[in-house]
Formats: structure tokens, C-alpha cells, sequence
């Protein structure tokens, strides 16, 4: 369990993190969602103890990570993946890390093939592509069995099957009953990843809810209609004064209303519909519309955000 309590954290001008109050609990995936510079690595930081907050609190089991015992035992984390030795094997750093805790070469052997390193744990780590290193740095987050893990941006970089490896393993790490803390700017990893959503921008809580209530509360309903007399159908709807226009030839969008609303109007006029569905909300949606206030760089409209397809 990470508990976040009014946590502040000024870089001289810069308030990176601002008052951020929130849980993580135990048995699923946290997402931790912002723009660039929103501060979900000086927050991750400080819950590790590598920063000093400013004000308030971040703790692990109910500890400020400085007075705990066993940290590793308790907390794994990856955070820079590039930070590690590059002329030794992965095997080699993960045993340097393991003796100097206490852990046994066994549970070395263990974490390799848990996070699928295989024969690269004997090559040097110079040689390891982005993904590798990840892998590593994962292992050694797991490296003394914690309860509580957290991961800053562990998909960057990486291909579809190393995403989709990282998503399982952080599944199933959740369905141990692990606390799972992971930060991401890709909206649409943490759609499919995450049970829970702290949202951030600027330092600041925008939202903390589940996944599913932040895409129902925010997004707003939208209906695709198809039908042969698409002309006469949006003359109807407009006349009711929704707001209806032309995708294609013969498919219709009505932003804010619902399947039911568009096919009573539909009937009353005795048109016939070949589709009628109401569009699910996209976390791409919601989250433009939670933070974008608190980006401080937009782009151009043509420069616009990654889709889940691009993101993958
Ligand atoms: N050591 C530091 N000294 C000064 N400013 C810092 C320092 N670390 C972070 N910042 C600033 O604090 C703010 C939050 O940065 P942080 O890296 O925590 O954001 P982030 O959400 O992790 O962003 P990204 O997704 O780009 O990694 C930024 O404005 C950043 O420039």
C-alpha cells in the first residue's frame, strides 16, 4: 500500500508537485497518467525516498521508505533502466544487487526466467537493446520479492510484444496481491493496463477514480447511426435539435445523446437503420479533456495525440 499525503515537492521557481493527496492499493494495477512534466517521476522519486518532499508525505506500508527496515524486501522499483553497469553481464548485476541485500543466487535464477531474460542474462549489458534492459530492470525490482512495486514509464521504447508482455506481468503481479504503481503518458496502454487511474498535470490531481468510471464520467456519448436515407434522417435529428453530422456516405455521428434517443427519432419517421450503436468514451477522449488545461506545451491541431493504434 502507497499512501500520498499532501505531497509538495519546489525545485526553486518550479513546483513540480503540488499538494497531491491518494492511495495505491493492493491486488490491482494503478496507473499513474500525465503529460510530460506533469511530476510522476519526482512523486515516484520521493515515494522511494530519493527526494525530499518539500511537504507532506509519501509511504510505504504506512513508512516513510528512510525508516524502513528492509526497503528492497518491501518496495521494488524501476525507474531508469539505463542506469546500470554496462560491461557487466545481467546475471552478474542482478547477483551484485541480490548479495548486497541478502537474497540468494537461486532467486537470481529465478527472476531471469521470470522476466524471460533467458541465455542474454549471460551477455554483457552494453550489448542489451532497450526492451533487455528493461527486462533487467524489472527483475530487479522483483529481485527480493516486494510487495509493493513501482514502474516509471516501463513501456517506453518498447515493441508490441514486449507492451504486451509488460502488461501481463503486471496483471498477474496484481492478482498476487501486489501493490502496483505504473506511470505512463500513453493514454492507451493505460486503458488496457490499468484497474485504477491517477490522473496529474502540472503537479496536480485531476482525477483518482477507476478506469472505467473516468472514461463513463468524462467521455461524452456519441452515437454512429447508418441508414440508405442518411439525407433525410440528418434533416430529422438536426430538427430536434441534435447535433448530427456526416462520416461517410451513409454513417452519421450524433455527439452527446444515445442509440435509444437517434432511433425513436429514426422510427417516428419511418426511416430504416441498417447500424445504430452508441460509441464507447476513449480515454484519449477524457483525458484531453482533463488535462488540457494543464499542458505546457500544446501542439499545432495537426500535431494531434497518438492513437491506441499509432501507440502501438
Ligand atoms: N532535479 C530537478 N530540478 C529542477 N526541476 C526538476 C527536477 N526534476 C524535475 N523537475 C521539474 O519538475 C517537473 C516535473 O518533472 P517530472 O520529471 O516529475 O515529470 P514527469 O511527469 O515524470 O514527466 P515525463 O513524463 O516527461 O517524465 C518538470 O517541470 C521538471 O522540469
Amino acid at each position: 500500500m502507497i499512501t500520498v499525503r499532501a505531497l509538495t515537492k519546489r525545485y526553486g521557481g518550479v513546483l513540480a508537485v503540488d499538494g497531491l493527496s491518494f492511495d495505491v492499493e493492493p491486488g490491482m494495477v494503478t496507473g499513474f497518467l500525465g503529460p510530460n512534466g506533469a511530476g510522476k517521476s519526482t512523486t515516484m522519486r520521493m515515494i522511494l525516498g530519493l527526494d525530499r518532499p518539500t511537504s507532506g508525505q509519501a509511504l510505504v506500508n504506512g513508512r516513510a521508505f528512510a525508516t524502513l527496515t528492509e526497503p528492497l524486501r518491501e518496495v521494488g522499483a524501476l525507474l531508469d533502466p539505463g542506469a546500470v553497469h554496462p560491461g557487466r553481464t545481467g546475471r552478474s548485476h542482478l547477483r551484485v544487487a541480490a548479495r548486497a541485500n541478502g537474497v540468494s543466487a537461486r532467486r537470481v535464477d529465478e527472476v531471469i526466467d521470470q522476466v524471460g531474460l533467458g541465455r542474454a542474462a549471460g551477455r554483457r549489458i552494453k550489448g542489451y537493446s532497450l526492451g533487455m534492459r528493461q527486462r533487467l530492470g524489472i527483475a530487479a525490482a522483483l529481485l527480493a520479492d516486494p510487495r509493493v512495486l513501482l514502474f516509471d514509464e516501463p513501456m517506453n521504447g518498447l515493441d508490441l510484444d514486449g507492451i504486451r508482455w509488460i502488461r501481463g506481468l503486471l496483471r498477474r503481479l496484481a492478482d498476487e496481491g501486489h501493490t502496483v504503481l505504473v506511470s505512463s503518458h500513453l493514454l492507451s496502454e493505460m486503458q488496457q493496463t490499468a484497474d485504477r487511474l491517477v490522473v496529474i498535470g502540472r503537479g496536480r490531481m485531476i482525477a483518482d477514480a477507476t478506469t472505467d468510471d473516468i472514461l463513463r464520467g468524462l467521455g461524452q456519448l456519441r452515437v454512429r447511426v447508418r441508414s440508405a436515407q442518411p439525407d433525410a434522417l440528418l434533416a430529422r435529428l438536426q430538427e430536434r435539435g441534435l447535433a448530427a453530422r456526416r462520416v461517410e456516405a451513409n454513417e452519421l455521428e450524433v455527439e452527446d445523446s444515445t442509440a435509444e434517443a437517434v432511433g425513436e427519432v429514426a422510427n417516428s419517421f419511418h426511416i430504416p437503420l441498417h447500424h445504430l450503436s452508441d460509441v464507447p468514451p476513449s480515454l484519449e477522449h477524457a483525458y484531453l479533456e482533463l488535462t488540457g488545461n494543464s499542458v505546457d506545451y500544446h501542439g499545432r491541431p495537426a500535431e494531434r495525440a497518438t492513437t491506441p493504434e499509432e501507440a502501438l
